[in-house]
């Protein structure tokens, strides 16, 4: 990995997402679907996956058979990492409110869930079951009542879908699958096809052309955030482990050569040491390809006088996930404004967050985090506004609402408070 002083590094990410190529093919993938519905979906899986499609909704047959191909121990592990992220998600569910005033009136709000989500979970270099519990839980804690789930058709598994993720979509209670990834299956949520009804709002992450697509079609439809490739920032003084700092860092590597994986220190020995175990281990890595063009081209260790210099470094990269491994992780945590998620010690590796602990792993990415919160419950629910004013209130306050309208220039305004002050007999201009 390269090091350099993070004085001499470009801070700001990439304000455009993707190269101009990636967006005109996505763009051009969202027009074909838009305008040739299932026949383009079976064509890009074609195209993109290698893949025959020909009934594009998984059947229930299917995804019962799927049980007989995954191991008990991927069962019970799954089962547990649900009832954890249940838990975890509870805890944000809202609920409705109304307050009666002292003059009669009541001012509330409503919060309902949508009607019909649409999950992407991603399955394209690996299968992602994990995601499919991340994007579900949260949506029927929030009482969706139509969970529809998309995700790319491979040749292996049945029904051309990593059982395990047809297994983690039972267990889950989804059952209206789609096989169909990539933009193509933004498309099709955003849009509507002859198989497969548009939804309310997308969720998931995903590859480049996932988040290019979900960030086309907002606008028609809702979207969580731009949870892209995933990035890791790790912020480690001389107390870290190298070993544990490299394997980290190779971990959010392996995802995709898109993926970015940086450490900030300022321990000159750290950052020589994290350095070697990164070769080090990415030898005997399966995705060794994948993680090495990632680390290449995307990884880099930044060096700093001091952590609290770091930390200003952290906020400014806004990072996916970001570690603390440093002698007193907690005095550093107020201090951190800009992070998906936050790992704090030497046990809280970024996989523990990935499958198991309870917070959502679909996270944003590309600097988003300055300004966007891990998928949650809030995600699938909307509000509404309720307000009853009384006879009392509007004879009240009806000269200052009618002041108002008239500053802004919008006399039908004031006429509509007006008639009514008039019709209760006190004349008003
Ligand atoms: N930020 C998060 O919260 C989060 C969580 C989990 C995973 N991820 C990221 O999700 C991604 C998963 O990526 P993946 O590729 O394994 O699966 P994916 O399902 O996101 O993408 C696979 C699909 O991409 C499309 N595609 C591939 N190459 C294409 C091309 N050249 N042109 C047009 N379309 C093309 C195909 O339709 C394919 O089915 C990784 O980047 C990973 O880092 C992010
Ligand atoms: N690290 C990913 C989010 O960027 C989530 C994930 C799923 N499986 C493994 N990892
Ligand atoms: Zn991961």
């Amino acid at each position: 990995m390269k090091i350099m002083p993070a004085g001499a590094f470009a801070l700001e990410r990439q304000v455009v997402y993707g190269s101009e190529e990636q967006n005109r093919r996505v763009k051009s993938i969202i027009e074909h679907v838009r305008s040739e519905g299932d026949a383009a979906l079976r064509s890009f899986a074609q195209e993109f996956d290698g893949v025959t499609v020909d009934q594009l909704r998984v059947s229930e047959a299917e995804i019962q058979a799927a049980y007989a191909r995954v191991d008990e121990s991927f069962l019970a592990a799954i089962r547990e990492a649900a009832d954890n992220i249940r838990r975890f998600h509870e805890k944000q569910k809202r609920t409705s409110w109304m307050d009666l005033q002292a003059d009669g009136s009541i001012l509330g709000q409503i919060m309902r869930p949508l009607r019909r989500v649409g999950l992407y979970v991603p399955g394209g270099k690996a299968a992602y079951p994990s995601s499919v519990l991340m994007n579900a839980i949260p949506a029927q804690v929030a009482g969706v009542p139509e969970i529809v789930m998309v995700t790319p058709p491979a040749t292996a598994g049945v029904a051309g879908i990593d059982p395990h993720i047809l297994v983690a979509a039972a267990e889950a209670g989804v059952s209206e699958i789609y096989r169909v990834g990539g933009a193509q299956a933004v498309a099709a949520l955003a849009y509507g096809t002859e198989s497969i009804p548009a939804a309310d709002k997308i969720v998931g992450p995903g590859n480049i052309y996932v988040a290019l697509a979900k960030r086309y079609v907002f606008g028609v439809v809702d979207i969580d955030s731009i949870a892209g490739p995933s990035e890791i920032v790790v912020l480690a003084d001389d107390t870290a482990d190298p070993a544990y700092v490299a394997a980290d860092l190779l971990s959010q590597a392996e995802h995709d050569e898109m993926a970015s994986a940086i450490l900030v220190t300022p321990s000159a020995a750290l950052a020589k040491a994290v350095a070697a175990e990164v070769d080090r281990q990415l030898e005997s890595l399966p995705r060794r390809a994948i993680a090495e063009k990632s680390i290449r081209d995307n990884g880099v260790i930044l060096t700093v006088a001091t952590l609290e210099a770091g930390v200003r470094v952290v906020n400014q990269l806004a990072p996916e996930h970001l570690e603390i491994l440093a002698a007193d992780p907690f005095q550093h945590l107020s201090a951190i404004e800009n992070a998906g998620a936050i790992f704090l010690g030497p046990y809280s590796s970024e996989p523990v967050g990935d499958y198991f602990a309870g917070p959502n792993h679909v996270l944003p990415t590309n600097g988003t985090a300055r300004f966007s919160s891990p998928l949650n419950v809030d995600h699938f629910m909307k509000k509404s506004s309720v307000i009853y004013y009384s006879k009392e209130a509007i004879q009240q306050n009806g000269d200052k609402i009618m002041a108002l309208a008239r500053h802004e220039g919008l006399e039908a305004h004031a006429r509509a408070i007006q008639i009514r002050l008039q019709k209760e007999g006190i004349a008003r201009g």
